[in-house]
């Protein structure tokens, strides 16, 4: 039998890591997950249910309880509370900058793990693999994915990415890149490669360039392993 075909993609914001691994996941036919989706649909539930943030235990306790759903397919990637969809709700300002207070919350992050664990594994039995992104896929998620790698780009690159991804001046991207950075990293480590994990740099590449270049590190990995395989050409 195969082994199933996990990516393990982590780094820094603006580095690119949602939209090349969607687009990995598309061309390799396996599954996606946006586990940074994860933590903001948690800030969006709770300030939904008008839980205080700076409560730990109570914020921990809603995290062990709520109805999170995740749509694993690359062309099509939801998240969901229940019933209701929240992709367009977890993207703005009002959780963009409250998500690093749950996201910093320690049994928030050991419930979560145990999510992300089950939903790679479940994603892959499905499609036969599957691209995990975030800030601990490749260190405490999914250690032992066949294929680690570690995104980066310069802050200048990170800071104009968001900026025309948002439509908005560089410098105001600062506070929700480099700032939500430092205090993420109080809890992963995601800006230096661990062993075994490929660096790719996307200072001076493109998007399609990225693409490829991840691409080329999954073939090499799959080249030398003959139990893994993509139903890619
Ligand atoms: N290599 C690249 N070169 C130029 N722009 C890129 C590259 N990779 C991604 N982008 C663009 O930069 C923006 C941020 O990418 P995104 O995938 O959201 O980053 P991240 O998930 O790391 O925060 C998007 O608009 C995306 O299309
Ligand atoms: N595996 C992960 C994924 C995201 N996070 C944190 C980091 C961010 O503050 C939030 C949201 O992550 P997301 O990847 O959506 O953030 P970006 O806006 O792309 O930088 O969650 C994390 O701590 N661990």
């Amino acid at each position: 039998m195969s082994k199933a075909l996990v990516i393990a993609i982590d780094g820094p914001s603006g580095t690119g890591k949602s939209s090349v691994s969607k687009a990995v996941a598309s061309r390799l036919g396996v599954s996606y997950l946006d586990t940074g989706a994860m933590y903001r649909a948690l800030a969006w539930s709770c300030v939904d249910a008008q839980i205080d943030l700076d409560d730990a235990a109570a914020v921990a306790e809603h995290c062990r309880t709520f109805d999170l759903r995740m749509g694993m397919d690359p062309t099509a990637p939801s998240v969901g509370v229940g019933d209701r969809l929240i992709d367009a709700e977890i993207r703005e300002d009002a959780v963009t900058s409250v998500v690093s207070k749950v996201a910093t919350n320690l049994d928030v992050r050991a419930n979560l793990k145990q999510r992300q664990r089950d939903l790679i594994a479940d994603g892959a039995a499905r499609t036969g693999g599957c691209v995990a992104e975030g800030r601990d896929i490749t260190t405490v998620v999914a250690p032992d994915a066949p294929v680690r790698i570690l995104m980066t780009a310069s802050e200048e690159a990170r800071m104009s990415r968001r900026s025309r991804q948002l439509k908005v001046a560089a410098e105001s991207t600062r506070a929700q890149i480099v700032d939500r950075d430092r205090t993420d990293s109080t809890v992963s480590q995601f800006t230096t490669a661990a062993d075994g994990v490929v660096t790719v740099d996307t200072s001076h590449i493109n998007f399609r360039q990225s693409v490829d270049a991840v691409l080329q590190v999954v073939q090499e990995v799959i080249d030398g392993d003959p139990g893994l395989s993509t139903s890619a050409g």
